[in-house]
């Protein structure tokens, strides 16, 4: 059966970055897969990944890439499902490259563009949590929970090391 997220990125090499997003939605058991897919060395892969995206039964996708980042854009234009674009750091411009190949779609075709590196990645897990809680109260009970223990694991005073 098709889980709900799909996480995809360019490259192999974005899988530790991307690996964040996979964490928090196991630990909120929310049902993902993670496949390569890459508008540049794989087009068409991307293309059947986001032709078939809705009637496989997925409702949000992270897109993760870095530099030249046109994968998230690219499966936004190919599927209506919520896309969530996540910057891969780059070593040449830090991830700026990446932020800005995604956050700047034009009109339409909208998408949710995250931090760069793995606090995007996570918090792109996050986001997807967040958009099936509005149609699964038990998973809204356990974002809920979650939240409150990160809040609860906040010390109210600043420690020495
Ligand atoms: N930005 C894209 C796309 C794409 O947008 O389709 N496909 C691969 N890449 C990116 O190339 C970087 C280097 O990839 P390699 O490490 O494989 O050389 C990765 O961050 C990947 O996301």
């Amino acid at each position: 059966m098709t889980p709900p997220v799909g996480i995809i990125m360019g490259s192999q090499s974005d899988w530790p970055t991307l690996r964040e997003a996979a964490e928090i939605l196991d630990a909120l058991q929310v049902g993902y897969e993670a496949r390569i897919v890459s508008a540049h060395r794989t087009p068409d892969r991307l293309w059947d990944y986001g032709r078939g995206a809705v009637d496989r039964g997925l409702q949000v996708i992270i897109a993760g890439a870095g530099g030249a980042a046109h994968l998230p854009g690219m499966m936004a234009s190919k599927t209506r499902l919520p896309v969530i674009g996540v910057p891969v750091q780059t070593r040449a411009l830090s991830g700026v490259d990446s932020l800005y190949s995604i956050v700047q779609m034009p009109r339409g075709f909208p998408v949710a563009t995250m931090a760069i590196g793995a606090a995007g990645a996570a918090n792109a897990g996050l986001m997807a949590a967040g958009i099936l809680a509005l149609g699964d109260p038990a998973l809204a009970e356990r974002l809920d929970a979650w939240r409150r223990a990160l809040s609860d694991s906040i010390p109210e005073e600043p420690q020495d090391d």
